[in-house]
Order: C-alpha cells, then sequence, then structure tokens
C-alpha cells in the first residue's frame, strides 16, 4: 500500500549531500570509525538546540550582549558553529564507499520523501589518508545516481558541482574545469555549479572569473547570495553575472537591510530563490518562522522554491518544510501543489521538466494528503 509521502509529489532544489545525511546513516558511519569518537548530537541541530548551539560556545562579551538584544554581536560565531558540524562529518565520510552509500541513502530518503526530482550538490574532497581523489569523489556521486536509477528508485536526480568559498579563487577555478568534464561525460547528470560555503568568509569577487567561465560553457549557476548581512555589495557584482539560481537571498530586500537595487536586478532576470525555512531559523539568520522572507517574495509572485539546505543537519525533510510554510503563512494544499509545480519550471534539466509536468498533473489529486 502506498503510504501518505508516496503519494507526495516534490521538487528539491537545494540539498547538500553531507548536510543532508540522515541519523541512521551517521549511525553506520560512526560504527565504521568508532575510533573518531562521535556522537550525533555533534553531526545535527535537533529542535529547541538553537541556543544550546550558540550559548555553550560563545564568550561572554557576547553572551552579555545577547542579553541586551543585541543579536549582530554574536552572528558570526553562530553560523561558524553551523560550519563546525560540516567538519565533523566530513571526518565520517572520507573514502569513497562512504561517499558511495551516503549518496545512495540520501538519494532513498528523499525519494521515501515523495521527492521526484532531486538536484543534489557536492564539493569535491580529496583524501590523502584514504587516497580519495576530487575526481574520484564525483565519479562516486555520479555512480550512486546511477545505481538508484538501476534498483528502480522513483526519483530523477541531477548534480551540481560545489564550490566552497572558504578554498579560495584558484581551486573554484579548478572546480569549473572538473565540473565542466563532467557535465560532458555524464550524458547531462551534472547540471552546474554552486557557489557555497562560509559567507562570512572571502569575497564574491574572487570567484568572478571561475563563475562566468562556468557559465560560458553551459553550466548553470546556483549561489548561496545574502545569506549574511554583510554581503549586499559582493551580492550587486554576482547578480551582474546572472545566477541561474539564488540560494537564500535571506538579506536582499531593503527591510532587512538590502537594497531596491538588489532586488529590481532579481525581478528582471526573473531568478527563482531557494528558500530554506529551518535552516535560516536554526542559523539564526532568521529570527522566527514567520519572519522568514519566503512571504515577502512569495506575495510579490516570484518564483521561488521550497528546499531543505541540510536536511541532515537542520533534522528536517522535504514535506516537513511544505507543512511548517504552509502552517506559518496560511497555505491551502492547492497552494502547495502549485508551490511545488512551479518549481519545475526552475530546474536545471529542461528536458525533464515535459515530464514532469505530466507527472504532477497526474499526481495531482493524491498530493498533499497528510
Ligand atoms: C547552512 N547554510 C549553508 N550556507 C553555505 N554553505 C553551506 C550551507 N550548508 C551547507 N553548505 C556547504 O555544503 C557543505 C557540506 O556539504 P558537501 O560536503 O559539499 O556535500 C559545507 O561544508 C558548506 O560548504
Ligand atoms: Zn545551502
Amino acid at each position: 500500500m502506498m503510504s501518505s509521502k508516496e503519494a507526495l509529489s516534490l521538487m528539491e532544489l537545494h540539498a547538500h549531500l553531507n548536510g543532508s545525511v540522515s541519523f541512521s546513516t551517521i549511525e553506520k558511519l560512526v560504527a565504521r570509525k568508532p575510533h573518531l569518537n562521535i556522537e550525533h548530537g555533534m553531526t545535527a541541530i535537533r529542535s529547541g538546540q538553537r541556543r544550546t548551539l550558540d550559548e555553550a560556545d560563545i564568550p561572554i562579551i557576547c553572551q552579555r550582549k545577547r542579553r541586551r538584544g543585541q543579536r549582530a554581536g554574536c552572528f558570526v560565531r553562530t553560523r561558524r558553529r553551523c560550519f563546525q558540524v560540516f567538519k565533523v562529518i566530513h571526518q565520517l565520510v572520507d573514502t569513497e564507499e562512504d561517499i558511495l552509500m551516503v549518496a545512495k541513502d540520501v538519494i532513498r530518503e528523499f525519494a521515501a520523501d515523495g521527492v521526484k526530482y532531486l538536484e543534489l550538490r557536492s564539493t569535491p574532497r580529496k583524501e590523502k589518508t584514504t587516497g580519495m581523489t576530487k575526481r574520484r569523489y564525483v565519479e562516486t556521486v555520479i555512480e550512486a545516481i546511477r545505481q538508484c536509477k538501476n534498483e528502480g528508485v522513483d526519483i530523477e536526480v541531477r548534480f551540481l558541482v560545489a564550490v566552497d568559498r572558504r578554498n579560495g579563487a584558484e581551486v573554484a577555478m579548478e572546480t569549473v574545469k572538473l565540473a565542466e568534464d563532467f557535465m560532458l561525460s555524464t550524458g547531462g547528470l551534472v547540471v552546474g555549479l554552486d557557489l557555497s560555503g562560509d559567507p562570512t568568509v572571502g569575497h564574491g569577487r574572487d570567484f568572478l572569473p571561475a563563475l562566468q567561465k562556468a557559465k560560458n560553457c553551459g553550466l548553470k549557476l546556483s549561489l548561496h547570495l545574502s545569506e549574511v548581512p554583510s554581503q549586499a555589495d559582493e551580492s550587486e557584482l554576482l547578480l551582474n553575472i546572472p545566477p541561474d539560481r539564488i540560494g537564500h537571498g535571506t538579506f536582499l530586500h531593503p527591510e532587512v537591510g538590502g537594497s531596491q537595487s538588489l532586488v529590481d536586478k532579481v525581478r528582471k532576470h526573473n531568478t527563482p530563490l531557494e528558500l530554506c525555512l529551518t535552516s535560516n531559523v536554526k542559523g539564526q539568520t532568521v529570527s522566527s518562522y514567520s519572519q522568514h522572507h519566503f512571504l515577502y517574495w512569495y506575495q510579490m509572485g516570484h518564483p521561488s522554491v521550497i528546499c531543505t539546505d541540510d536536511k541532515g543537519v537542520f533534522c528536517t525533510d522535504l514535506s516537513q518544510e511544505y507543512q511548517l510554510a504552509a502552517s506559518t503563512f496560511n497555505l491551502s494544499q492547492e497552494d502547495m501543489w502549485t508551490l511545488s509545480h512551479k518549481a519545475i519550471d526552475c530546474t536545471f534539466a529542461p528536458d525533464l521538466q515535459q515530464q514532469l509536468h505530466q507527472k504532477w498533473l497526474e499526481l495531482q489529486p493524491t498530493l498533499f494528503q497528510l
């Protein structure tokens, strides 16, 4: 019998592979590497844990500021805590076998949640100790996608190669070359490039040549933009490329310290936004679900796609994010269907769009019966 979730039809366009690792996969990885002494509390941020996380590790001066209601002083440190979590997960995922298991588990979990089309993104990593190369890293993810397809998992998966801003311009350029090679050799499974990583590190101008090159060779661009308040200049610059989609865009609009000029650029190109509610609330760039910028863009009728970002780290899944959006912003079942349906036009796989539209129409009567 079909479970209610299998009857859903969802589109996931913003999911970082290592941020999407579930509790059960973490347990398997921990069993493979007991010497690391990693517990699950170190790889995920559970509900209500947001404060514990940031209070556990911040200096007294920062806590005082917090009590006086000055959030900004704590901001950078809290974000960095998020990025510490990825370092722990990377320690657990450092061989080709790990990557294969993680990618297959993540794909199956998205499918079980009702996701019919998934764009995964991940930063190729070289691990000296295990002999994993960046090329093998990407090949292994592609292998996982192919194996899931052969096993009949009901989901289409495409891959974006990610550039971590922490690694600088030179590595970014190498990553673009790698992505281009794979775009040409995988028959369309690698569709684009992502710019991500700790937004407080580096400046987007350094990545312009690499991003331009990616765009020129036919890779689609999804860029994390204005994820923190201090990035308006960077966003002005990167929006001129222009990107094909924007990750987060939390601080683009004037009400939160962005500008009308940024909003105008996004609207001029009709650039879709990938919006991740729980990620932003737990990462403390947004103070509560009701304050999320989803409403700003949704009310404007701008293409906005609900995504998970890191379902493992933030203990969520895509159907839950839709439910949260529905309960917070009073969306009907039909509104949710329309949201997920419109996401089809925002994918980087135009060859699949017709087939997905067809699927949505067929499944419409059974959708969102949670
Ligand atoms: C919370 N918001 C976020 N903002 C920016 N970058 C993020 C992110 N969440 C994840 N990443 C990026 O994805 C990597 C983990 O997956 P992969 O090892 O690439 O599969 C992180 O190291 C970071 O570079
Ligand atoms: Zn992200």
